[in-house]
């Protein structure tokens, strides 16, 4: 493979103000991937990636069907560990902790670093429940904390307004894009600082897809955000970075606007002017 920067550039990641978490002498960064092979059982799925993630940014993960994109977004909370016959080399710091040190516990990372899928998927609760549910497995029981973190969280997603007379409603009984917003209010109620979207908006409708989007954009100022989508128009408008994968390979990493403008490689090029994929 050619070789990939494995650092964002380009001028909106240099104009970023951050507050240094970790650096490499150069930039901030948040999440640190080294040398990252992913196998599942004999078929290698990711090869030998190495990226960084800065700090209250948006980094998108794009590439045809099957490059490896998921696999490599849910690296960064071990949501692979499970998955029979999952193996990965290489490492993956967060603010310069390996992740995958036997000494981390997965639930305490998790906290940190939370996750939003492809389809909704609130709980057969109330919105209230669903909200509360991520503090209330953590033992909290102090009933105005939980109150004010779920109207909070609510209020961070955009849905408080339309949501607010009826907190008690069953969630399932709400939209698509409001459960994917719900889903994210239940994220953000335990305090994350990293937030994964594994294609947040590609079971959802135009309109919802522009909240979320919105939505996305605004959190930023607070989260870094990594999100793996099939629309490289949402990549576009909501990115800082991208990074383009095929068939499990970084081919390139940089500024959003670099990337679908002026690209390096050809491979890309011809992804971003759907010439395959
Ligand atoms: N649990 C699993 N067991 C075995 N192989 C898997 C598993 N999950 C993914 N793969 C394989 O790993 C490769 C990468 O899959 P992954 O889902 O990460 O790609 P993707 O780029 O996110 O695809 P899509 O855009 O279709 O969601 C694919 O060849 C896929 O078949």
């Amino acid at each position: 493979m050619d070789e990939v920067s494995s650092k964002p550039s380009g001028p909106k990641a240099s104009k970023q103000k951050t507050k240094p978490k970790v650096t490499d002498g150069t930039k901030d960064y948040k999440l640190r991937a080294k040398n990252i092979d992913v196998f599942y059982g004999d078929f290698q799925a990711v090869y030998d990636i190495s990226l960084d993630i800065l700090e209250q940014s948006i980094t998108a993960f794009i590439g045809p069907s099957g490059c490896g994109k998921s696999t490599f977004l849910r690296l960064f909370n071990r949501m692979n560990d499970y998955i029979d016959g999952f193996k990965m080399n290489g490492s993956i710091l967060l603010e310069g902790q390996d992740i995958y040190e036997p000494s981390v516990k997965v639930e305490e990372l998790r906290k940190k670093i939370g996750m939003v899928f492809q389809k909704p998927n609130p709980f057969p609760k109330s919105i209230f429940e669903n909200v509360a549910y991520g503090l209330r497995i953590q033992g909290i029981k102090d009933k105005e904390f939980i109150e004010q973190r779920v109207i909070e969280s609510l209020k961070q997603a955009t849905l408080f307004d339309e949501v607010k007379d009826n907190l008690e409603k069953q969630a399932l009984s709400l939209s698509g894009g409001q459960q994917q917003r719900l889903c994210i209010a239940r994220t953000l109620a335990v305090k994350p600082s990293v937030l994964l979207m594994d294609e947040p908006t590609s079971a959802l409708d135009p309109i919802s897809t522009a909240k979320i989007e919105e939505l996305i954009f605004e959190l930023k100022k607070k989260y870094t955000i990594a999100i793996v989508t099939h629309n490289m128009q949402q990549a576009g408008r909501i990115s800082d970075n991208t990074a383009f994968l095929y068939m499990g390979k970084l081919i390139e990493y940089g500024d959003t606007q670099k990337i679908f403008t002026n690209p390096e490689k050809d491979r890309t090029q011809n992804y971003i002017t759907g010439r395959f994929g």
